[in-house]
């Protein structure tokens, strides 16, 4: 069967396109990142225009990126009384200095603003193949950290990874959390279907590094030079994955498009992880 899809999709690009009903079905979780880039204004603007769709608009909360208490408490507030956000992804975002008073997502889960605006459901970060930016123990702790504080919150926490292309390690590493007691639902992180040149430039600005290996060895399948980058291989080689593993925690998949977002929604759809799920 094929494995459930979420996809992201940058505020400012929610808010061109032209039939957003055309291209996202019902139910399905689409994420607003949070690239220095956009105001409350356009963050709640798009939450909107994908909550009047039958969408459910999942803003990142990028900690760094938080100039204060209060521009956090008004970003949250408004996106809850404004456009019924429930769900947000909350990460560290990429300053490496914070620009306020938040270094990391923990910060943010602390304050209980979330659950103060009404926020029942919240993904975190989760890093199959490590980062650059910080070392295999941090980001441990950290999921750990996540983890407690799962248990202390009444808020459905789940854990979204970065993109990569290493399927069998991805597996790997969620067999690992869950055999460690981590027993949050994962989703995988995915790069959409899109042109080769972006999606290297993204892997790159973004640290991803290790997996990309399996770009080089695999050829042909994955980077077709002319038609850009094809994720199907890899998820068809998680599908397989799925049907014979153990630990359930694999939920669904994330999909980062790029600036391929059309390309990539046309592609859920036909390969079946878009199923239209009924208001
Ligand atoms: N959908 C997306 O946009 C995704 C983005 N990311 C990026 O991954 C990076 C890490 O984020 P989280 O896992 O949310 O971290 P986090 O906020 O959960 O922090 C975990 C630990 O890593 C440290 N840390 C985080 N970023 C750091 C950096 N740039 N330099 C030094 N230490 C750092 C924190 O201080 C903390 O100890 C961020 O840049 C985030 O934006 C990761 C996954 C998905
Ligand atoms: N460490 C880290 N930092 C990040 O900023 C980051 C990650 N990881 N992981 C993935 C997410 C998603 N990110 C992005 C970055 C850019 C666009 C973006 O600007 N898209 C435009 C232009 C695309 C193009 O180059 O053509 C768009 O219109 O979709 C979207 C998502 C950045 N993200």
């Amino acid at each position: 069967m094929a494995v459930a899809a979420s996809i992201e999709i940058p505020p400012a690009r929610v808010l061109e396109m032209q039939d957003l009903a055309a291209v996202l079905p019902k139910g399905v979780r689409v994420y607003l990142p949070e690239l220095g880039t956009d105001n409350n204004e356009t963050f709640v603007a798009a939450a909107c225009a994908l909550r009047a769709i039958g969408a459910e608009p999942v803003p990142h909360l990028a900690a760094r990126r938080i100039a204060s208490h209060a521009a956090l408490e008004a970003r949250v507030a408004r996106l809850a009384s404004e456009a019924g956000v429930t769900d947000v992804l909350v990460l560290a975002g990429s300053p490496p200095s914070p620009e306020g008073p938040f270094a990391d997502s923990m910060k943010i889960l602390e304050t209980g603003v979330l659950d103060r605006h009404g926020i029942t459901h919240i993904g975190v970060a989760g890093h199959p193949e490590g980062s650059p930016h910080f070392t295999d123990e941090v980001v441990q702790n950290a999921m750990r950290w996540k983890a407690d504080f799962a248990m202390r919150s009444d808020a459905e926490m789940r854990i979204v990874t970065q993109f990569g292309f290493d399927v069998a390690g991805m597996v790997r590493w969620s067999e690992e959390i869950a055999a460690s007691g981590i027993t949050l639902p994962v989703h995988l992180g995915f790069a959409g279907p899109t042109k080769l040149r972006a999606m290297l430039r993204y892997a790159r600005s973004c640290g991803v590094g290790p997996s990309m290996q399996v770009l080089t060895s695999r050829g042909n399948a994955l980077l077709r030079l002319f038609a850009g980058y094809a994720p199907e291989p890899l998820v068809r080689e998680l599908e397989t994955a799925l049907a014979r593993m153990k630990t359930g925690n694999i939920a669904q998949i994330h999909l980062y498009p790029f600036g391929g977002s059309e390309r990539t929604a046309n592609w859920l759809r036909a390969r079946g992880s878009w199923p239209e799920i009924s208001a």
